[in-house]
């Protein structure tokens, strides 16, 4: 057996931020027992030492994965977000360092329109401040400012999984659904796509924030926005916390501008449990602030825990990169009977002649191979059949290793 290849006992896995148990199940049945399990994330620091040894992490949306951490992971091959978010991985970083990046698309979906539709409908009715009265004794029978959801318009900004999911759930209790997109989105249902966002503020009872966290959505709601939005109107973020500028939608919220909000995410969020949630929102009335739960559930969670764990072992067991969001992607067949070289490169010409090459010198019969390249970097799975015994998928490797603009080249188990 080849001296380079990592019996799968040796790889070593930290998942942080008590992700699923589903994921450590998916994991041991695929032979990876070598796991490391932390509830809580790691500061930079503490990332910086610990992954020098670690293969593959899974992290949620808490730990922030910079350039600093990959420059210290040496021996790092994947991440696994264990989300819909990337935001918190540096992923150029992390394709420069030939890091392969998976998250899981759609997993918790359901879940964050699910508790989306749900707040519409609390908020229209002034349910939050009429049951903390309750707590404290008091007895808010009224109608006043109590509303159906039914008929009301619904702004959707970021029409993609869970905005057009939402749209979906909304339609089903009569709401009439308008949406914001930078893209040109296919609508569902009697669903409509307006041009502008400021159009889609000044016509939505409730306006709710579905996009990710990029440097064009960072503070697209400020102050401005929210005088655009009609009297009264209730605004609904669980999207990521720099969408929205806070103190803009604390005074909004004030000066009863608006009618209530919904928050699920903020600019800065506790590290863990123990660590007190400060937000100029506190106290504010028919505001609803929940601790970034928008997609924890049991069923989201248990589904991303198998997903992504799945893509890991997809990519430790067979190289396949299907689905990653950082990297060329390539679905490969399993290669049972020969061994397997993957190589990642910068994207420079004659790369794949200068591997082919190592194989002629060493007459060796290339049974498989397979190429994808983005502009920044190139991919290449090469299957050889050379005996389980011999050594000469290291001295391929070993050569493969010396060519000129190689990041990362490995032989699989
Ligand atoms: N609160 C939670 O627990 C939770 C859970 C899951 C996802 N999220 C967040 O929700 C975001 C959206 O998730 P998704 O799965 O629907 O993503 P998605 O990629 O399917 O959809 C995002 C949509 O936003 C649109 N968009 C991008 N920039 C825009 C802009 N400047 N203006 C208007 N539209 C814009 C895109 O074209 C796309 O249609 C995720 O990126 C994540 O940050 C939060
Ligand atoms: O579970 C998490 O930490 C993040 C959930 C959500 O924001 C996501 O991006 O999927």
């Amino acid at each position: 057996m080849s001296q380079v290849s990592l019996a799968k006992d040796k790889i070593q896995i930290l998942l942080l931020e008590g992700v699923h148990d589903s994921a450590v199940r998916i994991l041991q049945q695929h032979g990876y027992s070598n796991i490391e399990f932390l509830k809580t994330s790691l500061s930079e620091a503490e990332l910086c030492e610990k992954v020098k040894d670690v293969h593959f992490i899974g992290i949620r949306s808490r730990t922030q994965l910079t350039a600093k951490v990959f420059q210290a992971a040496n021996k790092l091959a994947a991440v696994g977000c264990f989300c819909i978010g990337t935001n918190q991985v540096d992923l150029t970083a992390a394709r420069e360092h030939g890091v392969v990046v998976f998250n899981a698309p759609f997993s918790n979906t359901r879940s964050v329109a699910e508790l989306v539709l749900a707040e519409i409908i609390m908020l229209l009715r002034r349910i939050p401040e009429k049951s903390t009265a309750a707590h404290q004794g008091g007895w808010d029978k009224s109608a006043a400012g109590s509303f159906e959801a039914r008929g009301k318009i619904l702004g959707i900004i970021g029409y993609g999984h869970i905005g057009s999911q939402l749209s979906v759930l909304a339609e089903q209790i009569g709401m009439q659904v308008r949406f914001y997109d930078t893209e040109d989105k296919l609508s569902l249902g009697n669903a409509l796509q307006v041009a502008t966002l400021d159009e889609l503020l000044s016509i939505a009872d409730v306006v709710t924030l579905h996009v990710p966290e990029t440097p064009q959505t960072q503070w697209l709601i400020g102050a401005e926005e929210l005088q655009k939005m009609r009297p009264g109107s209730i605004l609904i973020n669980a999207s990521r916390g720099t969408v929205v500028a806070i103190e803009a939608l604390a005074d909004a919220l004030r000066s009863k501008h608006l009618g209530g909000a919904a928050i699920d995410v903020f600019p800065v969020e506790p590290k863990g449990n123990d660590e007190e949630f400060e937000s100029p929102l506190r106290g504010i009335a028919n505001c609803i602030l929940t601790p970034h739960v928008g997609g924890s559930t049991q069923e989201a969670q248990e589904n991303i825990g198998i997903e992504v764990a799945g893509k890991l072992v997809r990519y430790s067991d067979n190289g396949s990169t299907l689905s990653a969001v950082n990297f060329p992607e390539v679905a490969l067949p399993t290669h049972a009977g020969s061994r397997r070289l993957l190589h990642i490169h910068e994207n420079r010409p004659g790369m794949l002649t200068r591997i082919n090459q190592i194989m002629a010198d060493h007459n060796i019969n290339v049974s498989g191979q397979y190429l994808q390249t983005d502009a920044k970097v190139g991919y290449v799975v090469v299957d050889i059949d050379t005996p389980a015994e011999s050594n000469l998928a290291d001295t391929v490797l070993a050569e493969m290793r010396e060519i000129p603009g190689t990041i990362r080249a490995r032989v699989l188990y």
